[in-house]
């Protein structure tokens, strides 16, 4: 027991030393899961924890047994154990003194059965003599800052809060399962479909109202979901009501040629192989609409296919999926290659400042505040907002390319982030640039963009161009509202525009011809006519 709390205090350390995520931390444990409660915890407490063990002098009085260090190396060349010892000074600390003490302190304080190792572990003896000081601490630090609880010290309590009302959302993967059939089997095992506000326990289901196929249960349902042979024969896939409105609002056809330019994990990819399935009369082996799904970066790809694939979605003889995964760099293709590609997706990188569950506003105490306010004294900008303006050319330079695609019909872009500078600002720009206006790009209106959805762009970013504001959709991270009751409505802070080309003035290659000298050879003027033929066919198709 003594390891979980030192496995906890490493993984802790790494976190505090920005190495990774809170999840990340935790994943490398085989007890995972109770790692990264004890390490969520342990995360949201610290503030209170430190000053209560700073008040009681634990750090400064006990330091030694809290210093985990590395055993000894093993090997032919062992020292004997008297050396060992007057070498401890060299041996690596596992663990730091103040990691160890925050998950020991937390346990202690705060679950009912204490710190759960040996009773002669030396940590445990030392640390229990000090648990009424500790406690005291806590108690007048709670009176001071007006709490009604000890536990009310705890930070973060707006997005626990958040994350309680988000629903655990499931999307029926029709390309392993229909709809009747996943109902069917909830009924069966003893779930009931309720209305969309008033999911009160773990077997209560309601159906969301916006997207197709998407069923919302309690947050508490997740582990049990988890363990049903409906997620592991991949007939749901756990995806959020906000990631699924790309695929939902692009809705290509079943023999579309589709381009997913930023794939993995794969969600949204699968989620338009989907769609696209359940309206064809397609059956296994017979080939009709395509998605490439391009990925750039090496690890995330195999994790693409391996996804694709689980869920029925890859392309491949003898199954029901029609994605062509691809490593490539969306930038470097040549949109003239994919002549027959009418509808794209597009989810490139962003902040995701949007993710509740992120659980990074543990470390925000310290954190924001110093990203805010460390200007470059060179910019003026701080880092936040070196970042944000760094990922909007990113973003805008991945539309204008989309943007070039000679028979693309539709776009749909979107991000994770709540910040207008990589969305508003973003599809404003693109609105604006020289390829939308020589191809004809617009955005599509409302009607055509779940007009349903109550949340719109945010107009104050949009200046003069309200309509932006009107067309495109905004998710409030945790929904609108307040409470922790699970609510329908409620998903991460997401962003979504769905951009539609119209005939253009003037077509680019009448331009393009317009622009040639007089004389031009007849080789040249039968290329530009090949080429304007092949449009024309694609424009048709
Ligand atoms: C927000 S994630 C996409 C999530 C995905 N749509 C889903 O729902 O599962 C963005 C992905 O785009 C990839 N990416 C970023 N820039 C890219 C580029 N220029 N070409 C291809 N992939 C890119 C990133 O590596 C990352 O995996």
């Amino acid at each position: 027991m003594a390891d979980f709390y030192i496995r906890s205090a490493t993984a802790l350390d790494r976190v505090l030393r920005d190495e990774c995520s809170v999840k990340a931390a935790a994943s490398v444990h085989a007890d995972s899961g109770r790692v990264l409660a004890l390490l969520i915890n342990a995360l949201a407490y610290r503030s209170a924890l430190l000053a209560a063990l700073d008040a009681a002098r634990v750090l400064k009085l006990e330091a030694k047994v809290f210093t985990i260090l590395a055993p000894p190396p093993k090997s032919k060349n062992d020292k004997p154990k008297q050396k060992q010892k007057a070498d401890k000074k060299e041996l690596k600390e596992v663990a730091s003194a103040e990691a160890m003490c925050l998950v020991l302190c937390h346990d202690l304080l705060f679950q009912s059965r204490g710190i759960q190792a040996s009773k002669t572990w030396p940590p445990k003896v030392a640390l229990e003599k000090y648990r009424s000081s500790l406690h005291s601490a806590l108690v007048k630090m709670q009176i001071r800052q007006g709490k009604a609880r000890i536990q009310d010290l705890r930070s973060g309590a707006l997005y626990h809060e958040m994350t309680a009302r988000m629903p655990r959302w499931i999307r029926i993967n029709s390309l392993r399962a229909t709809r009747d059939e996943v109902l069917a089997w909830l009924a069966e095992h003893s779930y009931t479909q309720v209305e969309t506000d008033g999911i009160g326990g773990v077997k209560e289901f309601a159906v969301s109202r916006h997207v197709q196929g998407l069923l919302a249960f309690h947050p508490k349902a997740t582990s049990a979901l988890l363990q049903t042979e409906m997620y592991r024969d991949n007939w749901i896939v756990m995806q959020d009501l906000a990631s699924c409105f790309p695929a939902y609002i692009l809705d290509p056809p079943a023999d579309a040629q589709v381009v997913d330019a930023t794939s993995a994990p794969g969600n949204k990819t699968s989620h338009l192989s989907a769609i696209m399935f359940a309206k064809s009369s397609r059956r296994i082996g017979q080939s009709e609409g395509k998605v490439v799904a391009f990925e750039r970066d090496a690890v995330r790809y195999k994790t693409l296919v391996k996804r694709l694939a689980a869920v029925g979605a890859l392309a491949k003889d003898g199954t029901t999926g029609n994605v062509v995964p691809e490593r490539r760099d969306f930038l470097t293709t040549n949109p003239t290659d994919f002549g027959e590609v009418t509808h794209m997706l597009l989810d490139p990188s962003c902040s995701g400042s949007g993710i509740v569950n992120r659980l990074d506003f543990l470390k925000e105490d310290d954190d924001v505040d110093e990203l805010e306010d460390t200007v470059a004294a060179e910019t003026g900008e701080t880092k936040l907002q070196r970042r944000l303006r760094q990922l909007g050319e990113f973003q805008l330079l991945m539309i204008r390319h989309a943007f070039k695609f000679p028979a693309l019909r539709k776009v749909v872009y979107s991000t994770c982030s709540v910040h207008a500078q990589e969305n508003e600002s973003v599809v404003i720009r693109a609105l604006h640039s020289e390829e939308a206006d020589k191809f004809g790009w617009r955005l599509a209106p409302r009607s055509e963009v779940i007009p349903t959805w109550p949340v719109r762009g945010d107009p104050d970013a949009c200046g003069e161009e309200k309509d932006v504001a009107e067309n495109v959709i905004r998710c409030i991270p945790g929904g609108k509202g307040e409470g922790d009751k699970p609510h329908v409505e409620a998903c991460n802070g997401f962003f979504v525009a769905c951009f539609v080309k119209h005939a253009p003035t003037k077509r680019p290659l009448e331009e393009e011809q317009d622009a040639a000298p007089t004389g031009n050879s007849a080789n040249r003027k039968k290329k530009l006519q090949k080429r304007r033929q092949k449009q024309r066919l694609a424009q048709q198709a």
